[in-house]
């Protein structure tokens, strides 16, 4: 892809002018960041530096104290923590979300379970579940209903090798149908698979784009 080849496209996601403080200390200084359908991003950035903050207030669960996020289309967002109800089992979660969506059945559900490989966990409750299928779970919520803008934030964490490599299959096949993906990540070696790298440093986002290919060596 080259850069700007999507810019005649509206965007999925464009923000812009993004600031957040906590008290007095400022994260997010003026960060913009437009994303087109079909386009992959990965924010990186180094411990601390606000890219849960970023994802939290494009997915609107934190106010920004200045600036604008404007969405086309639905959305979906994975939190870093999965939010589960211990008591429910994967099945009843499945149910409960796609019911809130108004969703006409619950079969993309399973299929995201079984393209995640943990249909033999469908009946456990979530508190029992391991980590990294309660990830599962919380990636496959965020999906139930397709969404045109996608935001998870470092969503394969605890994630066995194959379900990674199942991960990155089921994220070729949103960008394929025109989706928008934006991923926190810290796996530098990834860098290669995404379309454009955010780096958020002092409260902005530089892009960079991975096609260009920067070849660091060493280090
Ligand atoms: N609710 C909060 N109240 C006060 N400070 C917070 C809050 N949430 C985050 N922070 C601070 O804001 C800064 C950015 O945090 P954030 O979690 O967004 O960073 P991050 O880039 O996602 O970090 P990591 O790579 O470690 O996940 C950190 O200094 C953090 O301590």
């Amino acid at each position: 892809m080259t850069p700007g080849s999507t810019s005649d496209l509206t965007p999925a996601l464009q923000a812009t002018g993004i600031h957040k403080s906590y008290g007095r200390h400022p994260v997010l200084r003026g960060a913009d960041l437009t994303v087109a359908p079909g386009q992959l991003v990965a924010v990186v950035g180094e411990n601390g530096a606000g890219k849960s903050t970023l994802l939290k207030v494009l997915a609107g669960t934190l106010p920004a104290d200045r600036g604008e996020v404007a969405l086309s289309g639905a959305f979906g967002y994975c939190p870093q923590d999965p939010v589960l109800n211990g008591a429910l089992t994967v099945a009843q979660h499945l149910r409960y979300f796609a019911a809130a969506r108004r969703l006409p059945d619950v079969e993309r559900g399973h299929e995201l379970v079984r393209l995640l490989g943990y249909e033999r966990y469908e009946q456990s409750a979530a508190a029992d579940l391991s980590g990294g299928t309660r990830q599962k779970l919380n990636l496959t919520l965020a999906l139930l209903h397709d969404p045109d803008v996608l935001l998870l934030d470092e969503p394969y964490q605890g994630f066995d090798w194959e379900t990674y490599l199942r991960f990155w299959d089921l994220v070729e096949d949103l960008r394929a149908r025109g989706k928008a993906v934006v991923i926190i990540t810290h796996l530098i070696f990834e860098q290669d698979r995404f379309d454009l790298l955010a780096d958020l440093t002092d409260g902005r986002l530089i892009p960079r784009t991975a096609s260009l290919e920067d070849h660091h060596v060493g280090a």
